[in-house]
């Protein structure tokens, strides 16, 4: 028997400008990925008859097990891709919530794929023309670096390692639809000119990567507003908490985070949001980023 397993962290867009659109409709993005330390768990057994997916976790409800999963899809995509032999039982953890921007379907078909390559030893440039077809976010999370992602998500570049920061990380639970959110930013002005954001050689300290993050933005966070208003209200609560440097959305949304020096203080801040948050049914987790040795 043959079990292997991996974590499938959350994607946060740091920031996240649009800054083009191509002929096919996809939007140019200009974007920090990080990973958070809060992630899905994938793992995949072998033997198995056939590829299978058993999904457990708070936010598996709901969501297919079947072949339209992204778990299923990167398997079954790379194994084609690959014409590799052998299938295996995946079981999947969904402790991220589902369609909020932090790249939740996104981490679990690249975690997917990390584990298969890594068993069919396959050529990352197979890997990732295959992670390209399952969303434009798949590529980013293979690596689980920090990264600048430009192109519609498939060209990137690793940065240097972030100081130790602490970020806190909250959902309302109400899933907004990406295309819808692309969709409302264009009625909303669209693409604004504005000039590339330099960054530094290396982040020494916090405080400095907070200086860059804050000549940026996330150009869907209006857009996501008007669909969920419950958005202003996350990133208000966020803002007003002890040692917030930036609050803000990642990715179309609707989860939200805040940054903080440490994780200590990140953590304090879930702790004093903590009645408010159960009372309103938000999902909250506060710890370090994950930095990929
Ligand atoms: C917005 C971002 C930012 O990282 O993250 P999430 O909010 O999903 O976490 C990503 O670009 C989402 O990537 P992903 O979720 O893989 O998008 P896909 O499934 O490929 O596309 C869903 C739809 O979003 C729109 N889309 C997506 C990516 C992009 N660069 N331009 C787009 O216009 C398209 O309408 C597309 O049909
Ligand atoms: N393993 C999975 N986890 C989450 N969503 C999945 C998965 N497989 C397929 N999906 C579908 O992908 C969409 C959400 O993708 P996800 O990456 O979670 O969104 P986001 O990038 O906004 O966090 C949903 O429509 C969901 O039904």
């Amino acid at each position: 028997m043959r079990l292997l397993q991996d974590t499938a962290h959350a994607k946060i867009n740091l920031f996240l400008h649009v800054t083009g659109r191509r002929s096919d409709g996809y939007h140019l993005l200009d974007s920090l990925a990080v990973f958070a330390g809060v992630g899905d768990q994938v793992s995949m057994q072998a033997p198995a008859e056939e590829m299978s997916l058993v999904i457990t976790g708070h936010f598996g409800k709901g969501l297919d097990c079947n072949a339209d999963n992204l778990v299923l899809r990167a398997a079954n995509l790379l194994k084609d891709a690959t014409k590799s032999t052998g299938a295996w039982n995946f079981k999947l953890e969904k402790n991220l919530p589902v369609a909020s921007g932090i790249g939740g379907g996104s981490a679990d078909a690249a975690c997917a794929l990390r584990l298969l390559a890594t068993e069919w030893k396959s050529d990352p440039s197979i890997l990732y023309s295959v992670a390209e077809k399952l969303g434009a976010d798949v590529p980013v999370c293979i690596a689980q670096k920090a990264t600048r992602m430009q192109g519609i998500g498939e060209v990137l570049h690793t940065v240097p390692q972030l100081p130790d920061i602490g970020m806190l990380l909250i959902n309302p639970g109400v899933g907004v639809s990406t295309p819808a959110i692309f969709k409302s930013f264009a009625t909303l002005g669209g693409i604004r000119s504005r000039q590339e954001i330099t960054f530094p050689e290396k982040w020494e300290t916090a405080s400095s990567l907070f200086s860059t993050l804050r000549e940026t933005g996330n150009d869907l966070q209006a857009p996501a507003i008007l669909h969920a208003p419950i958005i202003q209200d996350v990133l208000n609560a966020i803002a007003l908490q002890q040692g917030c440097e930036i609050s803000r959305m990642s990715g179309s949304g609707a989860t939200c985070f805040g940054l903080f020096s440490t994780p200590a203080e990140a953590e304090s801040a879930q702790q004093s949001l903590s009645a408010q948050a159960a009372n309103l049914g938000w999902w909250t987790w506060a710890g370090p980023l994950h930095q990929s040795p």
